[in-house]
This record gives C-alpha cells, structure tokens and sequence, in this order.
C-alpha cells in the first residue's frame, strides 16, 4: 500500500515502546527519568538499551562522556564532529523502485532519485539494523513534523549517538508528555547507522556511503555518513512525496510574517539566505528551511533552524549569534581549547559549520509556527557571475521559470565534495529533495500565487561589480534594505525599467540602498566583459531550460507557454 494513504496502519516493523526504566542519579548511562524498553515484533531488531526522547542536559552528558571530539562551548552549545562526512551525499541517496514508486517518482536525467530495489535495501537495512544491536545503547527519538496539526507526520528516530539525538531534538517538533504517552506508531521511521559503512560490494553501492528510502515500508536506513543534515533532509524528502498527495505544496524555503500578518516565503538553494534572512528581527520567524503551502496558508515543517555558521558576526546576525547557547548543536566549528571561545572564521574542519537549535531560540519566533497565505515569493540566487541584479520584480511567469530554473552559484561545503562556488541549476530551489518531478510542484506553487495574488522576486544575494574572484558579495545590510522594502510594499510603488537578456524588471531606487548597484552593468568597470558573461549567464539558463520545454505546467497551455518565453532572449 502506498505511504500517502495509510497513515494510521498499523506497523509490525517498528518497535514499540513498553516500559520504563529506573532512575537512577548515580550513573550517567541510567541518567533517564523515561528510559523505556522496546518491544519488537520484527525478530530483527533487539536494542538492548534503548535512550528514549532524552533532554538536552542528558544528551550532553553522554556527547560528552563517550563521543570523541564533543564539548561545551564558552555559550554552552555542544560543538561536536560529524566525521570524514561534513555535507550531504546527494549521489548515494538511494530510492526503492518499485510498482508505485515506479509510476508516482521522478526518475532518470537530473532527478535525485537513484533507484535502488527491494531486496538491496533489506540488506541495507539489516546492515543497519545489526549495527546498531550491537551497541550497548541506542537513541530513539518520537517527535513530529508539520505545524498544521491536521497534517502533522509522526517520526522516530533510532541512532547512534547523542548527537544525532540531540539534533533531531532541536530540528523536530518536540512532543508534550501528553502527546508522547500517546505516540502510538510513527508514521515513518529511520535507522541511523552512520558510523558504519554500507557494504561497497553490495549490489548498487558506489561508494561506502547510503541513504536509502523505501516508502511503502516508510523507512530510511542510513550507513557511511554521520553528517545530520542528511536525517533532516531525509525527512524533507519524505514530505515531498506526502504533501503533494493531499493537495500540500512542500517547498524548500524560509518563512516569516510581518507584525500587520504579511508572510514571505523565501527560496534559494543552499547557502542563498534562506536562514540569513527569514531570521529578521522585525519579524515574526516561521521557519528558516522547509514549508508547507495549504489551504489555510503556510506551517513550518521542523520545529528549529540549521543555520550556517562560517563567519557569523554577532553585529550582522544577532538573533543566529544568540542562539547558539545551551542547548544548541555546533557541528564541525573550530574553537579554542582553554577558552572554548568559537572561532567562526575557522574553515580547517569544512567550510559548512552549521548550528542547530530550537526555533524557540530565536526571540521573535511565531509558535506554532504557521501563518496566512503569503503576499510575497522572494527567489534568492547567489549569483556567482554577478551580473543579476540585486532585485527584480517578477510577474508569474517569470518567477515560474526562476522558480523551475533554480539557479544558484552553490556555495561551498554543503554537499561533500564542492570546494568553491560554481554556477548550478536545481529545479525549484531543492531538486535534491525532490520526489516528483518538478513541474508538478511548479504547477501547485503557480495556482497558489495566483489565487492568492502573491508577488514574485527574484533577489541576487551574490556578487556585484564582476564576478567571483573580482567583484564582491552584495552586502548583506543591502540586501535586508531590499527586503524591507518588499515587505513594506514601498517597492511595489517605485519606477521601473527593463533588463535587455534577462527581461527583469529593476526599481529605479530602494530606500537606504546605493541607486547606482540596482542596474549591474553601472557595477563593472569592463562593460565587455559584463555583456559577455551576462551572454554566457543566459546561455546556460536556455540550456538549462531545455529539458523542461517538453513538459506542460498547469491545466492550460497558455501558462506552459508563458513561463517558456519569460526565460532569457539571447
Ligand atoms: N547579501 C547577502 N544576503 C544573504 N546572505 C549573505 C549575504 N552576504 C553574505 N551572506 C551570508 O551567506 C550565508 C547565507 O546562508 P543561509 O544559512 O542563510 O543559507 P540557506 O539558504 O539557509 O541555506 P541552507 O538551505 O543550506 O540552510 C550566510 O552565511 C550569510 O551571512
Ligand atoms: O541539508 C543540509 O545539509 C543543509 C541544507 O539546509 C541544505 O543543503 O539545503
Ligand atoms: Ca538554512
Ligand atoms: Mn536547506
């Protein structure tokens, strides 16, 4: 039966929680007012000690006492390693191919979805599953995703370390006591065995690396990479194939909602600001990564915010700086040993140093974190060329074909492997996390903009006056300007002239930011040199665009066609 429409089947796979344990002050390993026992009907699984949904203080305690490389920081986060692995692994992300995902999936040329079949995964997952046996304790966490209570995902965690626990502590929405007396069985379930390596003689495996999915067991085992981000991506693909089966948008973007209840949506691939700007401190923050669009409006998926680390500034990101406290997980960061003081600017471990803390952390957070239907879509790119303008308004076509295009210059570190930025295409800002193909999210996104009268923008958060290795990045106070102009609406009541190539519509002048930036080409001091980039910029976007032309967005043809001439004309 497929996973969209069996949430409430019962499970025979996943253990169950039975009895509790004793208290005991003395020992750290019993330190747990809750520690339950596990019941398994799956002959397979026999944890021995089972860490149920422990606190934070807890999980230090044991980060601490048995995770090499883990310690308190002089704000009292846990900074602690995540091993050779410091990104996701997009090409080892494995999807069971089988009668249903066969049909529903999004296969082949640039989808991330690597088949992979049944009996490989049990493999995996045995793997996996005797791994963790092996141990003198496992975690299990029991928390939900999704605000909006009429759709929230009920998922369990087991792992191996404190770490990982405390990461989807802080990342989940944490349950009440009354809600976790009455969990039940989860809806879906992952066995993180990431200090163990997948078998590479395996049939399919290409590495010593796994994350695999099989949705009609709605499992993920995960072997060969310690990096949490991939738990908590894992996850969002997950909602990525649910929602869209109840009519539900899933996007990879930040959130956040104005004091007279205006919501921005704000998408962009890694590294592009999502985070950065969503955290704003004259607004109210939803959610920093991954939303659903309804009916009702908009909800957070997680219950916290992973945020970059490298060369976070108190003065530039006070709210991101504050939060790092106790609590807080500090993956991969540099600091000083005597002193415990982080240092942010250290890359020596990767260049991707994340945060994860509750969204409660951040002041101004809106619990629960749902909000109304968005007035504003602001599309973020990093523009390694430096030749998109800071902003643009967009009319639905365009921010459709953005919106498909997925342009960014991917920022280091994030995905292992990518050392420096370089121009890149991911279909709806998050084609890594893609379940469906990607017109089929487009189409949802163009209906909702437009019964709901959102406006599109498309935000250039990366360089002015040339490109990478020349120019500079947009200075991020330019940037909040621009925004704050957006969600004033003072935006909406400037000129504006249009960009040859791109079609973009730029404002002649935004409030407290240089008028002279706005146009790129003022930028550059080599005129050729910025026409020929912007030539080889559009050249890449066509190219891009190709594989989509065939494919219609929407129940009419018209928009189909629209959204093809709203690309660049070169
Ligand atoms: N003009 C700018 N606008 C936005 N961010 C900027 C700008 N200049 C520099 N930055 C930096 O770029 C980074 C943006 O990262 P952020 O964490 O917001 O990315 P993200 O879109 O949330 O990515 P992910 O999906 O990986 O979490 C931050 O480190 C921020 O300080
Ligand atoms: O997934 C991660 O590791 C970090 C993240 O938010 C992204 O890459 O979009
Ligand atoms: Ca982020
Ligand atoms: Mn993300």
């Amino acid at each position: 039966m497929a996973f969209g429409e069996t949430k409430t089947q019962p499970q025979t796979q996943t253990p169950e929680v039975v009895q509790a344990k004793k208290y005991d002050q003395n020992d750290v390993d019993k330190v747990s007012h809750f520690t339950p026992t596990i019941c398994v009907s799956d002959s397979a699984l026999k944890f021995t000690n089972v860490l149920y949904n422990l606190t934070p203080a807890e999980l230090y305690e044991h980060a601490v006492k048995y995770e090499k490389g883990s310690f308190i920081t002089s704000t009292g986060a846990l900074a602690t390693r995540s091993g050779a692995k410091t990104g996701r692994s997009p090409r080892d992300k494995r999807v069971v191919k089988d009668a249903t995902t066969q049909d529903d999936l999004w296969w082949g040329k640039g989808s991330p979805n690597i088949e992979m079949d049944e009996h490989t995964f049990m493999i995996n997952r045995e793997r996996a599953v005797d791994y963790l046996n092996c141990l003198d304790k496992v975690f299990v966490n029991d928390q939900f995703l999704n605000w909006d209570s009429e759709n929230k995902i009920k998922v369990r965690i087991v792992s191996a370390r404190a770490y990982h626990s405390l990461f989807m502590h802080n990342m989940c929405i944490r349950p009440t006591k009354e809600e976790l007396e009455n969990f039940g069985t989860p809806d879906f379930t992952i066995y993180n065995a990431g200090k163990f390596p997948c078998n590479r003689y395996t049939h399919y495996m290409t590495s010593s690396t796994s994350i695999d999915l099989h949705i009609a067991r709605k499992e993920m085992v995960i072997l060969g990479t310690m990096y949490a981000g991939e738990m908590k991506k894992g996850l969002f693909s997950v909602m990525h194939y649910l929602m869209p089966k109840r009519q539900i948008l899933s996007l990879h973007s930040g959130c956040n909602m104005g004091k007279s209840g205006d919501v921005a949506l704000f998408f962009g691939l890694s590294g592009t600001g999502k985070t950065t700007l969503s955290t704003d401190h004259n607004r109210y923050l939803i959610g920093d990564d991954e939303h659903c669009w309804s009916d009702k409006g908009v909800s957070n998926i997680e219950g916290g915010c992973y945020a970059k680390c490298i060369d976070l500034s108190r003065e530039k990101e006070p709210d991101i700086w504050n939060a790092i406290k106790f609590g807080a997980v500090l993956e991969n960061v540099v600091f000083d040993d005597y002193t415990r003081l982080v240092n942010y600017a250290d890359k020596s471990v990767t260049e991707n140093t994340r945060a994860a803390y509750p969204i409660e952390f951040i002041p101004n957070a809106l619990i629960p974190c749902v909000g109304p239907h968005p007035k504003n879509v602001i599309l973020l790119a990093c523009d390694a060329f430096g030749v998109l303008p800071p902003v643009s308004k967009l009319n639905l076509a365009q921010t459709m074909y953005h919106f498909i295009s997925g342009y960014t210059a991917l920022v280091a570190g994030t995905e292992d492997g990518i050392k420096e930025p370089t121009a890149t295409f991911s279909a709806c800002f998050g084609a890594a996390f893609l379940m469906l193909h990607p017109t089929k999210y487009a189409a949802m996104l163009a209906e909702k903009m437009q019964t709901h009268g959102a406006t599109g923008w498309l935000v250039n958060t990366g360089w002015s006056g040339g490109s990478y290795g020349s120019g500079s990045r947009i200075k991020l106070a330019y940037t909040r300007k621009i925004i704050d102009a957006i969600h004033s609406g003072s935006l909406l009541k400037t000129e504006y002239k249009k960009t040859k190539v791109f079609g973009l519509e730029i404002p002649s002048e935004v409030e407290e930011v240089p008028s002279e930036i706005l146009d790129p080409v003022n930028t550059w001091s080599d005129k050729n040199a910025y026409n020929e980039t912007l030539m080889k910029l559009a050249g890449l976007f066509k190219n891009n665009f190709e594989t989509f032309t065939n494919y219609q967005i929407g129940e009419d043809n018209k928009l189909t066609e629209e959204i093809l001439a709203a690309g660049p004309h070169c």
